[in-house]
C-alpha cells in the first residue's frame, strides 16, 4: 500500500473538493437485489456486502465504468453526481496509468505500459468499478440497539483487481494488516491515518500474481467510527474478463543465465473472469488466492 500526495490538478475535481456525497446515498437509486441470482450488483446497497451473508455498517453506491466514464446503464442518483463521477473516473484512470507504469518500470518490465494497458489501455474492455462508501457513526451506546450497528464497517478482505485507489474524508476507520499470514490468522491491525489530501494505492490479488508475489495484496478492513461519518471513494482497476492472470514472463526469466532454470510461477493460471466468479462465490474474508497457490515442488529424498 502506498500513499500518494494529491496532485494539485486533482484539487479542482468536485468529488475530491467536497466529498460530502452522503446526500446522494439512497436518493432515487435502484436498490441492489443481492438475493436475486444473476441480478446486477450495481446501484445502492446498505449493510449487505456481496451475496454470501457478509454485513457491514455502511451504505454504498456501486457504479459500473465502461471505458473512460460511468457505464450508461449504471445507475447514478443525479446527473450532477454522474458528471462529478465521470470527472473523477478520468482522474483515477490517469493515476492508475502512472502508478502501474511506475510498477512495471521498477520491476524492469518493458514496455512500461505492460500492466497499465490492461486496465486503462485505449479500447481495452477492462473491468473498472467506482465505489462510494458511507459509514454512519456507530456510537457504543447504540451498538446493541440498532440492527447491524457494529464496529465492523467493512470486514477484512483483499481487493481482487490489480489496483485500487482510495480517497476518503478525514474520518478514520481504515486499517491494514501487517505481517499477514492468512493461514495463521495472526493479523496485527494498523490504522491508516485519514488524509483527504492523499490517495491510497492498494495492491490487489491480480497484481500479486502478475508480479509472482513480489508485490503483495494487502488485507484491510474498516472499523466504524464512534462519532463521525466516514466517506470513501474507491476506484478499482481490473483487466478485461478474458485476461490471463499469470506472472509477467519477463519477471520469470530476468537474470536467468544459460542452462539455469527460470523462476517458477507460484500460482495456477486463471483468467480475470474466472477469478471474479470465484470471488463472488466466496465470503469477504476468505483467502481467495489460496486455491490458486501452487504446491512447492517436492523436496528430493536424499536417501532414494
Ligand atoms: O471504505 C474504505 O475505506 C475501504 C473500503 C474497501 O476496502 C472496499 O470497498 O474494498
Ligand atoms: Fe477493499
Amino acid at each position: 500500500m502506498v500513499v500518494l500526495a494529491k496532485p494539485a490538478a486533482l484539487e479542482q475535481i468536485s468529488l475530491v473538493r467536497s466529498p460530502s456525497v452522503e446526500d446522494n446515498f439512497g436518493a432515487g437509486l435502484p436498490v441492489v437485489d443481492l438475493a436475486a441470482d444473476g441480478a446486477s450488483p450495481f446501484g445502492y446497497g446498505s449493510k449487505r456486502i456481496g451475496r454470501n451473508g457478509d454485513m457491514g455498517w455502511l451504505e454504498y453506491l456501486l457504479l459500473a465504468i465502461d471505458g473512460a466514464s460511468l457505464s450508461r446503464s449504471s445507475p447514478a442518483p443525479s446527473s450532477s453526481l454522474r458528471d462529478a463521477a465521470n470527472e473523477y473516473v478520468g482522474a483515477m484512470r490517469g493515476m492508475a496509468r502512472t502508478v502501474l507504469e511506475m510498477v512495471a518500470e521498477g520491476l524492469g518490465v518493458a514496455p512500461r505500459g505492460a500492466l497499465a494497458d490492461m486496465v486503462v489501455g485505449d479500447g481495452a474492455a477492462s473491468d473498472q468499478i467506482l465505489r462510494l462508501n458511507h459509514y454512519p457513526p456507530c456510537p457504543p451506546l447504540l451498538q446493541n440497539l440498532m440492527p447491524n450497528c457494529s464496529p465492523t464497517g467493512f470486514g477484512e478482505h483483499t481487493d481482487p483487481q490489480l489496483i485500487s485507489i482510495l480517497h476518503s474524508n478525514s474520518t478514520s476507520g481504515l486499517q491494514v494488516a501487517l505481517h499477514h499470514d492468512a493461514d495463521a490468522g495472526d493479523h496485527q491491525w494498523v490504522t491508516v491515518p485519514p488524509d483527504p489530501a492523499s490517495f491510497l494505492v492498494i495492491v490487489g490479488d491480480s497484481l500479486q500474481v502478475m508480479t509472482n508475489g513480489r508485490m503483495r495484496s494487502v488485507r484491510h478492513r474498516v472499523v466504524a467510527n464512534k462519532l463521525k461519518s466516514r466517506v470513501s471513494m474507491i476506484y478499482f482497476g481490473g483487466p478485461p474478463l478474458e485476461q490471463r492472470i499469470a506472472p509477467l514472463r519477463q519477471l520469470l526469466v530476468a537474470g536467468v543465465g544459460d542452462g539455469e532454470e527460470e523462476e517458477q510461477s507460484r500460482y495456477e493460471e486463471f483468467t480475470w473472469g474466472e477469478y471474479k466468479k470465484a470471488a463472488y462465490l466466496s465470503r469477504l474474508g476468505d483467502n481467495r488466492l489460496a486455491p490458486f497457490h501452487r504446491q512447492p515442488p517436492p523436496v528430493a529424498n536424499p536417501l532414494a
